[in-house]
């Protein structure tokens, strides 16, 4: 196979609690995700050397790319030179809480891999997505999984397939560093809804879904981003389930209409016309 084409899903964050800080800096999360229709477009060629190439969109270039540091990494643990092109086609926006970069370095992952015949099995492919970010192995497997541990610690879950979904994002940039450690001043946080979010996916519950929505982020940004709570208001406003994705700044809405979905984003590209707004939906 000279070449192969990968679509590299964005996620959102059902529930996101974050625990306690351990002592390389990072937190214990309990996190229920959800993979969405809403991608990117990754090319991933043979070649004479290592090159990467964002042909749509805004990304790093070179080394500073995580899929450029995903194909060392593979090539490396494969025992192949890293030879391989590497086109991006950006759709998903960045620093928005939905994992882009996350999910291009896993597509990159399990795309070479792929093309290689398999050199590499899922166990090792995981332990290289982790070194290369606490999102990345969730992308391994996508659809619903709930992650624990740092994030790393990935159980697959029932998803809800098709939820008609709106993904908004307000002119705002949130580092997700920063946005941890926001999170260690809170003096309280809501209770960790995972167990019954799992249910509520399960027996594909809207209400139930709405009800046990939560993420830490919002009770520790929200205070210190005006435009952040702002955003959470406006978006309400309609009455369906919605919530910030991971640290933010993107929000999503769910709703059981896809007419509905039309109608709501024409009156948020009205109302807030430098907004990043698209409809989406849950994918499994
Ligand atoms: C918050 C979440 C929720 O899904 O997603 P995003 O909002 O970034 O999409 C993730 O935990 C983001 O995962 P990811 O973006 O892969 O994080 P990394 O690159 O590994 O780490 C970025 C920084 O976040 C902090 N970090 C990350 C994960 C974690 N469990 N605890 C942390 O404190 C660390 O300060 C780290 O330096
Ligand atoms: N392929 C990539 N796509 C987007 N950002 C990337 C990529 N590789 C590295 N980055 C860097 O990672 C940072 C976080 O990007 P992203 O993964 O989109 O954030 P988030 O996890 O908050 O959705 C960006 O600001 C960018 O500098």
């Amino acid at each position: 196979m000279q070449s192969i084409i990968i679509n590299a899903h964005a996620k959102i964050n059902l529930t996101l609690y974050v625990g306690n800080v351990l002592e390389n800096g990072y937190h214990n999360i309990d996190t229920v995700m959800h993979t969405v229709e809403l991608h990117d477009i990754i090319t991933l060629s043979k070649a004479s050397r290592l090159s990467l190439a964002v042909t749509e969109g805004t990304a790093p270039s070179g080394e500073d790319n995580l899929m450029w540091r995903a194909a060392v990494l593979f090539a490396k643990e494969a025992q192949i030179e890293p030879k391989f092109h590497l086109e991006l086609k950006k759709r998903i926006p960045s620093q928005a809480g939905l994992g882009g970069g996350s999910s291009d370095a896993a597509a990159v992952l399990k795309g070479l891999n792929q093309m290689f015949d398999y050199p590499l099995d899922m166990e090792i492919l995981h332990r290289l997505a982790a070194s290369l970010g606490a999102d990345v192995p969730f992308f391994l497997y996508e659809g619903a999984a709930r992650c624990r541990g740092i994030g790393t610690d990935v159980t697959l879950i029932q998803g809800w397939n098709g939820i008609p979904a709106i993904i908004v994002k307000p002119d705002e940039h949130i580092s997700t560093a920063i946005a941890y450690a926001q999170i260690d001043m809170l003096k309280e946080k809501r209770n960790n809804f995972s167990d019954e979010m799992v249910l509520a996916l399960k027996s594909k519950n809207l209400k139930l879904l709405q009800k046990y929505l939560m993420n830490h982020f919002e009770e520790a940004l929200f205070s210190k981003h005006s435009v952040l709570l702002d955003t959470s208001v406006y978006l309400h406003q309609w009455g369906y389930p919605c919530g910030m994705s991971g640290s933010g700044a993107a929000f999503f809405i769910l709703l059981n209409n896809s007419a509905k979905a039309d109608e709501i984003i024409t009156t948020i590209s009205m109302d807030k016309p430098t907004w990043f707004v698209a409809k989406t939906e849950t994918i499994i």
